[in-house]
């Protein structure tokens, strides 16, 4: 748990935990040799030594002072650290979170990032606030206790220290019981909660479908197996809570059974026996209330134990020093191949160059990595074998930040912010003046969809864009890639979101990127395939044939049999292929 501790306050508060620790721990340790004291103070009192009483009495005094002293430090400093936490986990979550590799963000993952951020947070207040005092002082009160014991009478210390295997052993065993079934409740619930999330989100489809009123199977299952591994949780945490306090007052018994057959058996002054069960008495407490935070501290553990995990999780491997490069604009694959799983790979020795102003189509059939090859330029992944070059520099050996800056990326699930169009094309360049953001606009053909619109480009598209369809919303994604000019645009162009008239602007937009950019584009669109200066067709993760669309066709291989199919199928579209070729 220290060690979560530890990871999760950061490299900056690594020595304030340190003193914190050691404050800890000294309060206890002093409270247990200041209740040791009390035996020589009322042993004097009992044999009426009131000098002796005295100078014991003021060594408890000071005893007394210093223990008041370690528990002002500790709580004092135990404060300063949750707040600590209180105030820049967030910000380290977050800061973390941007050098995770894009390819990180699964929707569970970022489920879990949200439960530990708001859930995580709590449990590491509540540890310094609540929970750390009295656990540490349960276990090192009474260890003092047992070393004075051991001191003032050896045989009561050694029942003392035969006791402490079965507390152990007990705890332990509670704990890691407590602990299991914890995890698995926490499992059922994150369970549910994604559940939740997929019946909401299914809703168009369930409505469509007529299906709403059912019920929904996987979330009802999911919410029984939360209510039960909630009641199994009770009920396996509750005897083991009580197993633990019974192992402490059977030690307890044993301690005074100890004592009063040594006393009948005049091996201890009655007087002295007083004192030393009160002493032991202090032995009891700490522990008992100790065992009955053991549940509650197992399930902290785990709370920080997925926190940390979180904040452990590998960075995308980065570098400070920005590379040059060589050839700006260009984009190449040296024998690329990558697999999400080692089992499965998904691109096979992949080569290709993309000539910086050109335009690169890949076509392929569903499944065949066209997605994948794009996630590796923008490193959601790193290749696992091969080089993936941009601007004649490895990705790999550019920062972040300089690999993002020579990138546009517009994908299929475009994400718009709830914020206005303007704000949202801006996210391309946000120092852009007002002109370049209308003109942004107007390649995308935006600025059509500005006019029905009430406040212009000051409208606000609702979370995710809700307002807007989806052929929009990837005109308002073309408008940041025109807005930011980046030296490689990579396109996921939509498959059923473009009517005519989207596809009209997108392929306005790509004529007008062309002219500063590269162009790698997953292409849906005949018409974007035929304008391509180059296509490849993706196989299996193979690239099969490359080469102009006049060329593929003379070829007379898949790509032509693509063709004829899409041909057939979409026949209409050839118009848009004419007025493509008409305007080349
Ligand atoms: N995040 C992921 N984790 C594991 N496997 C994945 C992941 N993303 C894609 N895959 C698998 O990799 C393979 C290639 O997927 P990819 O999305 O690159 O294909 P695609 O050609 O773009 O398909 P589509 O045209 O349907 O989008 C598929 O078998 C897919 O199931």
């Amino acid at each position: 748990m220290i060690r979560h501790l530890a990871t999760i306050l950061g490299p900056d508060h690594r020595g304030a935990l340190r003193r914190y620790l050691a404050w800890l721990i000294a309060h206890p340790v002093l409270e247990g040799i200041a209740t040791a004291f009390l035996v020589p103070v009322l042993r004097s009192v009992f044999d009426g030594d009131t000098q002796g009483a005295l100078r014991h009495l003021v060594v408890l005094a000071v005893l007394v002072v210093a223990t008041c002293v370690a528990r002002y430090q500790q709580t004092m400093r135990g404060f300063r650290l949750a707040v600590v936490t209180l105030t820049t986990l967030h910000d380290r979550l977050g800061d973390h979170l941007v050098r995770l590799p894009l390819g990180w963000f699964t929707t569970e993952k970022v489920g879990r990032v949200a439960r530990s951020a708001t859930t995580g947070t709590f449990t590491v207040t509540n540890v310094f606030a609540h929970l750390l005092t009295p656990v540490v002082g349960g276990v090192v009160t009474p260890a003092t206790v047992v070393v004075a014991m051991l001191v003032l009478d050896w045989r009561l210390g050694l029942v003392l220290v035969c006791c402490a295997p079965l507390l152990y052993v007990t705890h332990r065993w509670s704990a890691s019981w407590i602990g299991r079934s914890e995890r698995q409740r926490d499992s059922a619930d994150a369970l549910a909660g994604s559940r939740v999330v997929e019946f909401a989100r299914a809703q168009k489809t369930l409505r469509a479908f007529g299906r709403d009123h059912e019920g929904y199977a996987p979330l009802e299952a999911a919410v029984e197996e939360r209510s039960r591994a909630g009641g199994r949780m009770l009920a396996e945490t509750m005897p083991r809570l009580l197993a633990n306090g019974l192992a402490v007052q059977l030690c307890f018994a044993a301690l005074v059974a100890t004592g009063v057959a040594m006393a009948l058996n005049d091996a201890v002054e009655p007087a002295a026996l007083v004192a030393l069960l009160a002493l032991a008495a202090r032995f009891v407490g700490p522990l008992s209330e100790a065992a009955g935070m053991s549940g509650m501290l197992r399930m902290a553990g785990n709370d920080l134990g997925r926190l940390a995990a979180l904040l452990d999780e590998p960075p995308l491997p980065d570098t400070a020093v920005r590379a040059p490069l060589p050839r700006p604009g260009e984009l190449a694959f040296e024998n690329v191949s990558f697999g999400y799983d080692e089992a499965n790979p998904v691109l096979r020795d992949v080569s290709l160059h993309v000539p910086a102003h050109t335009m690169t189509a890949v076509v392929g059939a569903s499944g065949a990595g066209k997605t994948t090859l794009v996630r590796l330029v923008a490193r959601f992944f790193d290749a696992d074998f091969g080089t993936v070059r941009v601007g004649g520099t490895d990705v790999r050996e550019m920062p972040v930040e300089q690999l993002m800056s020579q990138l546009a990326l517009v994908q299929q699930d475009v994400y718009l912010f709830d914020d206005t169009l303007e704000g949202n094309i801006r996210v391309g360049r946000p120092d852009a003046t007002d002109e370049e953001v209308r003109e942004a606009a107007r390649i995308a053909g935006v600025d059509e969809i500005v006019e029905r619109l009430p406040d212009g480009l000051g409208t606000r598209v609702g979370e995710g864009g809700a307002s807007l369809s989806g052929g929009e919303r990837q005109r308002v994604s073309v408008a940041r890639a025109v807005l930011k000019r980046a030296p490689v645009v990579l396109l996921d162009e939509a498959t059923a979101a473009l009517d005519p008239e989207n596809e009209k602007y997108v392929q306005r937009a790509l004529r007008t990127l062309m002219t500063d950019s590269t162009l790698l584009v997953i292409a849906h669109q005949l018409s974007t395939v035929v304008a391509a200066d180059q296509i490849l067709v993706l196989d299996e993760g193979r690239v099969v044939e490359r080469g102009t669309h006049t060329e593929l066709l003379a070829a007379d291989g898949r790509y032509a049999r693509f063709w004829e199919r899409r041909r057939r199928s979409r026949g209409w579209r050839l118009v848009a292929q004419q007025e493509t070729e008409a305007t080349r």
